[in-house]
């Protein structure tokens, strides 16, 4: 999934500037391949190969790092880098994909009864609990094709304590992921907003570089989408007035229709059992000052008694 960003960012770079020598540079990503505890205690989802890879662009051997925003945190400093660039976001929505042979007729009929559904974020599984109380909800890890490829061999989940779980019915991903790996076309459902919200800044790939290397912003520049910039800017000052220190599920989205820009968000807890959810429209070109307002909302609407009681967790927060 990393390199299709990767490349979509290349050719967008290219076509802006034919001229332009544009090279991948591919870091063994640790994330991708182990998404263990280990790795996730220096700070988020693959936190140690980010910091790897910020350390060659300080030291000049690169000049722009690829991150999915989503996975970006919203509270954490990067000193003299800047994310110079938002390509135009692919579908933000969730996808729900079924184990070859099962339909979803049968899942609507069952409304998840009996289903084990997979997903690696707690925001899913706190909606997935909401939507089909009376599915089982498995922590399910790995890269996105891994996830796909675990749930149609039927393995097993390993838990931590050492015991199993599974195999997975059903699994809930990204679709602009899915579609990234090309398994688009395994998915039976798209979720709506209003079933399930995604991550802030979910299917917006963003390009880092150093704050003083003006080349690269001037480069950069070429292939900012103005408009995602602006739903990224409204939904992570969310996550910036909830303090990032917040556990819980955090879910925003901000769309953008006749000059006016509409942010929904919510906070859940991961039983599924509360929810706050809050929208606001405002002037598109303040999207700060609308993130803001609906931060502040959920907060008065009792968010932060939510988050206090999250216990915990070492897992991806955001996704
Ligand atoms: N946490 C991993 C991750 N980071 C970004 C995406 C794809 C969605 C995107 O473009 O934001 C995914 C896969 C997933 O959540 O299923």
């Amino acid at each position: 999934m990393a390199l299709a960003q990767t490349e979509g960012i290349a050719q967008l770079l290219r076509a802006a500037d034919p001229a332009l020598y544009v090279e991948i540079v591919k870091f063994e990503t640790r994330g991708d391949q182990d998404q263990t505890s280990k790795l996730l205690r220096h700070g988020g989802k693959g936190g140690a190969f980010v910091a790897e890879i910020r350390e060659a662009m300080r030291g000049g051997e690169l000049q722009a790092a690829m991150h999915s925003l989503k996975d970006v945190p919203g509270n954490e400093e990067t000193p003299g880098l800047i994310i110079a660039a938002t390509l135009p976001r692919d579908p933000a929505n969730d996808a729900l994909v079924l184990r070859p042979g099962l339909s979803l007729d049968a899942f609507r009929a069952s409304k998840g009864k009996g289903f084990k559904i997979g997903t690696n974020a707690v925001r899913r599984a706190a909606y997935l609990r909401r939507l089909f109380p009376e599915a089982t909800v498995i922590h399910f890890r790995g890269a996105a094709d891994t996830r796909v490829a675990k749930l149609d061999r039927g393995d097993k989940q390993r838990l931590p304590d050492g015991g199993e779980v599974g195999p997975a019915d059903a699994l809930v991903m990204a679709r602009s992921g899915l579609e990234r790996i090309g398994m688009a076309s395994r998915i039976v459902h798209d979720f709506s907003a209003r079933e399930m919200l995604p991550a802030v800044g979910q299917g917006i790939v963003a390009v880092e570089c150093v704050e003083k290397d003006w080349v690269t912003r001037g480069r950069l520049a070429k292939i900012e989408d103005a408009s995602s910039r602006l739903c990224a800017e409204a939904e992570r000052e969310v996550l910036w007035v909830l303090n990032g220190h917040c556990n819980s599920p955090i879910a925003g989205h901000a769309t953008l229709a006749n000059n006016e820009m509409t942010l929904t968000a919510a906070v859940l807890d991961e039983a599924g059992d509360r929810f706050i959810e809050v929208s606001r429209t405002g002037a598109v070109d303040r999207p700060r000052e609308l993130g803001r307002a609906v931060g502040l909302d959920l907060l008065d609407k009792g968010a932060a008694e939510i988050i206090a009681r999250t216990r915990p967790q070492e897992d991806s927060l955001l996704s």
